[in-house]
């Protein structure tokens, strides 16, 4: 399946990207897809037609199209732990049955969404109370989403004020929780198993925040684990509730997007779906070739398989998407992050690259000068919209385009040492200095990245980029043969962390305990002492 790729790999690492401009007056078009207003730009990228069509082919080979059918159509995809994967169902707001165990899921749904959306309401137009603030309880999938989707969405904001705390650290809970009113505060314990140490902590140290059992009223819980929710004390009439097809990191659509309802209101919310089920019908229809999760996991193949980058950054030029990257962390490292086949055979090669980034412009006074001028390449995923939410402040607006664009051009280009020769000449430099000088402003160039152009940040177009993210980390697990909706490499840290309570408490520590754990928690209690 990989060899026809795995030949072109010494090319293609000789390749120089602006060549294949060069030959093609055409790139630019060639190497894009549009779709709904957004435009997916792989042009700066060292692929050519013909590793295009040979990924095209891999993507076929792997049966992306029959994985796709399968998942969409509710199969336990997500063989080891025997569950359908069906967070697309919570956006199909006009979608077919989807049936799991033979029974139609979307009644559920539906009703499950209209409970949220009367409880908003009721919360919004304060009938439920006086609410000011809102603090969702989570972590991991029950934060990342909501809280990344709640500050991309800030302009549309007009309910109560959304704060996270997902941390099991105090600080987290103490400085989120400074200055709020308990009597006007009200809480959402989000997590999807209740049994979460952090989520469940912070959650009984909020409620004693709050005033105790009588502050009870205040709380709301989302999970899957309905019966756990009553066990903390939140009646029926204020759980809200999700099946087991909704994995954690992909749950935001459902329940635990109740804080993003709650920021901007059940329609703003319905339209976030809306752009991500119009992102989903584009990847089940488009062809390969046009299909935008499809390419953008072809890209990253490429970068990863052929080009051998082992990392890449995601850059938003987009400050309220300044989480999007946690978020895209979480989805894909949590999703792709495995070392073995879904039958449980080793890998024979890496999946899944480290994901990392942070919104542009910061980024570009902090790290860029690694991914320009360091000798490991990290592909770059760039992103912007054409239009900002501030019409009095275009100037601003202006400058984070041109920034953008400009990053990936240098990228691309780069600068010779002839070129950053006569640049100096020009200052009037010479002899040694000129010489030295002239090799530290070469620029090697020929870096790759890719660029997300979206009118503005909607909450329509909010739901089209994730969805198209969620639909790329698909695609790539689909093609490495592993399963994306698992994540047991999270459990032994877990394990190990409830055996070592007691020891921080000074009451002995585990066998099997490391010389250097030893060390350090003994040094730890004679601190304390
Ligand atoms: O929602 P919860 O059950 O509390 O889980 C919260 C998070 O913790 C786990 O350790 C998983 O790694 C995440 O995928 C999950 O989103």
């Amino acid at each position: 399946m990989w060899a026809e790729l795995d030949a072109m790999a010494e090319s293609a690492k000789k390749r120089r990207i602006s060549d294949l401009f060069k030959a093609d007056a055409f790139r630019a078009d060639s190497f894009c897809i549009e779709a709904d207003g957004l435009l997916f730009d792989y042009s700066k990228t060292s692929i050519d037609d013909i590793g295009r069509a040979a990924l095209l082919a891999l993507a076929e080979a792997a049966d992306v199209a029959g994985k796709r059918s399968a998942m969409f159509g509710g199969q336990a995809i997500n063989e080891t732990e025997g569950r359908s994967v069906l967070h697309t169902a919570l956006r199909a707001l006009d979608g077919q049955p989807v049936l799991v165990d033979g029974q139609d899921i979307l009644p559920d749904v539906n009703a499950t969404r209209e409970r949220m959306a009367a409880f908003a309401r009721s919360v919004r137009d304060g009938s439920f109370g006086h609410i000011t603030d809102v603090v969702n309880i989570g972590i991991g999938g029950s934060d990342l989403g909501p809280l990344m989707a709640v500050m991309a969405l800030a302009p549309y904001h007009d309910g109560p004020k959304c704060h996270f705390i997902s941390n099991v650290d105090g600080a987290d809970l103490t400085d989120t929780l400074a200055g709020l009113d308990p009597a006007s505060t009200l809480f959402i314990v989000a997590s999807k198993t209740f049994t979460t140490q952090e989520t469940m902590l912070n959650a009984r140290s909020a409620l004693k925040w709050a005033g105790g059992e009588s502050a009870l009223e205040r709380f709301v819980a989302i999970s899957s684990a309905v019966e756990k929710c009553a066990e903390f004390g939140i009646p029926a009439e204020r759980v809200f509730g999700f099946g087991d097809w909704v994995g954690g990191r992909y749950s935001m659509w459902g329940p635990i997007g109740l804080s993003i309802m709650l920021a901007v209101g059940p329609g703003a919310f319905e339209k976030f779906l809306r752009g991500a089920q119009a992102m989903d019908n584009h990847f089940k229809t488009a062809e390969f070739s046009e299909n935008m999760p499809v390419m953008l996991a072809l890209v990253g193949i490429w970068n990863q398989q052929v080009c051998g980058h082992g990392t890449r950054a995601v850059l938003p030029y987009e400050q309220r998407l300044a989480r999007l990257p946690a978020y895209l962390q979480q989805l894909e490292m949590e999703s792709n992050g495995k070392s073995v086949a879904l039958d449980g055979s080793a890998l024979d090669r890496v999946a899944g690259p480290v994901v990392w980034g942070e919104p542009g412009t910061n980024g570009q006074h902090a790290f860029y000068q690694l991914i320009h001028q360091g000798q490991q390449v990290v592909p770059c995923e760039f992103m912007v919209g054409a239009e900002g939410h501030e019409p009095e402040l275009m100037e601003h607006h202006r400058a984070l385009v041109a920034n953008c664009l400009a990053q990936s051009e240098a990228l691309l280009r780069g600068r010779s040492e002839e070129e950053a020769r006569a640049q100096l000449e020009a200052k009037g430099m010479s002899g040694r200095q000129l010489d030295q000088l002239a090799k530290h402003r070469v620029f090697s160039g020929n870096r790759p990245s890719t660029t997300l152009l979206y009118p503005r940040l909607t909450p329509y177009v909010l739901g089209q980029i994730v969805s198209l993210y969620e639909h790329r980390v698909f695609v790539e697990g689909v093609i490495y043969g592993i399963n994306s909706f698992d994540q047991w490499g999270v459990e032994l840290g877990k394990e190990l962390a409830g055996g070592l309570v007691p020891a921080v408490e000074g009451k002995g520590v585990p066998d099997g305990t490391s010389g250097s754990t030893f060390r350090l928690l003994e040094r730890i209690l004679h601190i304390r002492d």
